[in-house]
């Protein structure tokens, strides 16, 4: 089914650079504009009928989870993995707490102030959108993102406070679709048994409980379930045999896709 999406994408603004950019970058073909026809996707829809090239170019791989669940260890581990090939590879996190919308996210996190639970959504998803055009740049340039927290987390957050669903997914329509979401499955009182659980706003057990159910509602054709009650290692191990598969078809040209497919 053909499906206009018409996409003006915003000019990226200040790259608040958590990004580690390393190695060998392997072409650049750098478009930061998409606006266009989309055809429907299994977990999204095409960015344009220019991304259905088959060009070669970076994966788009997403870490979610719950508080706690070892996402940060495992990109840092993945990132390492994947230098050592040889890729082009870069960590990314949401929020991007480097920007202006960032530390407004940040100063509601650490309690510091207080907003409406929409307009904290929002917020978190403009922290996307500003970033929005730098990770399709990035991507067509062939540098694989691995990104701690994307819209999944938007979504299972708020939706977990009592917003509604289908309300919180709409400001995340458009955004790349990920190749893959490493859904690290932990259950939440294992999560806060680990170091530093209870610092900010959401470490919290009962509303943990509630945000597992509502990521669960997320689960698509692109997500990998990973159970992250094992060791740092054998996740670990997993997380590598699985993300090899998707990078590889990536670089073989499989097309940029947009959230977020009915
Ligand atoms: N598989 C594991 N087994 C035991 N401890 C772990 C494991 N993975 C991570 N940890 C520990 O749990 C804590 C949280 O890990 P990490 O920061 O990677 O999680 P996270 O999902 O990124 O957390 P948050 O979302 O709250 O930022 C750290 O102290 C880390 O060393
Ligand atoms: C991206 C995103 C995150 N959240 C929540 C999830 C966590 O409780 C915090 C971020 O903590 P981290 O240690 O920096 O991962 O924010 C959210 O509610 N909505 C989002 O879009």
């Amino acid at each position: 089914m053909v499906h206009l999406c018409n996409l003006t994408l915003s000019k990226s603004l200040n790259f608040g650079v958590l990004a580690v950019r390393r190695s060998l970058n392997l072409r650049s073909n750098i478009s930061s504009k998409c606006s266009v026809k989309s055809i429907r996707m299994e977990n999204g829809n095409n960015c344009s009928p220019k991304d259905a090239s088959n060009e070669s170019r970076g994966a788009l791989v997403v870490f979610e989870g719950l508080d706690r669940s070892g996402k940060t260890s495992q990109c840092g581990r993945l990132l390492s993995y994947l230098e050592g090939l040889g890729h082009s590879v870069e960590l990314w996190r949401f929020p991007d707490r480097t920007t202006s919308v960032g530390q407004m996210i940040s100063a509601y996190l650490s309690n510091k102030s207080q907003l409406d639970d929409h307009t904290i959504h929002l917020l978190f998803s403009a922290n996307r959108w500003e970033k929005r055009s730098m990770m399709e740049s990035k991507l067509k340039a062939g540098t694989t993102l691995i990104v701690d927290r994307y819209s999944y987390s938007g979504v299972a957050f708020s939706s977990a406070k009592g917003l509604d669903f289908e309300w919180c997914k709409a400001p995340e329509i458009g955004l790349i679709a990920p190749d893959l979401v490493l859904y690290l499955d932990i259950p939440p009182e294992k999560a806060a048994e680990r170091g530093g659980y209870g610092d900010e706003r959401y470490e919290q057990l009962e509303f943990q409980k509630k945000v597992a159910r509502h990521y669960k509602l997320l689960e698509d054709s692109s997500w990998k379930i990973i159970d992250a009650s094992r060791s740092l290692e054998d996740v670990e191990k997993q997380v590598k045999e699985i993300v090899s598969e998707y990078v590889m078809s990536c670089q073989k040209g499989k097309p940029l896709s947009t959230l977020w497919s009915y």
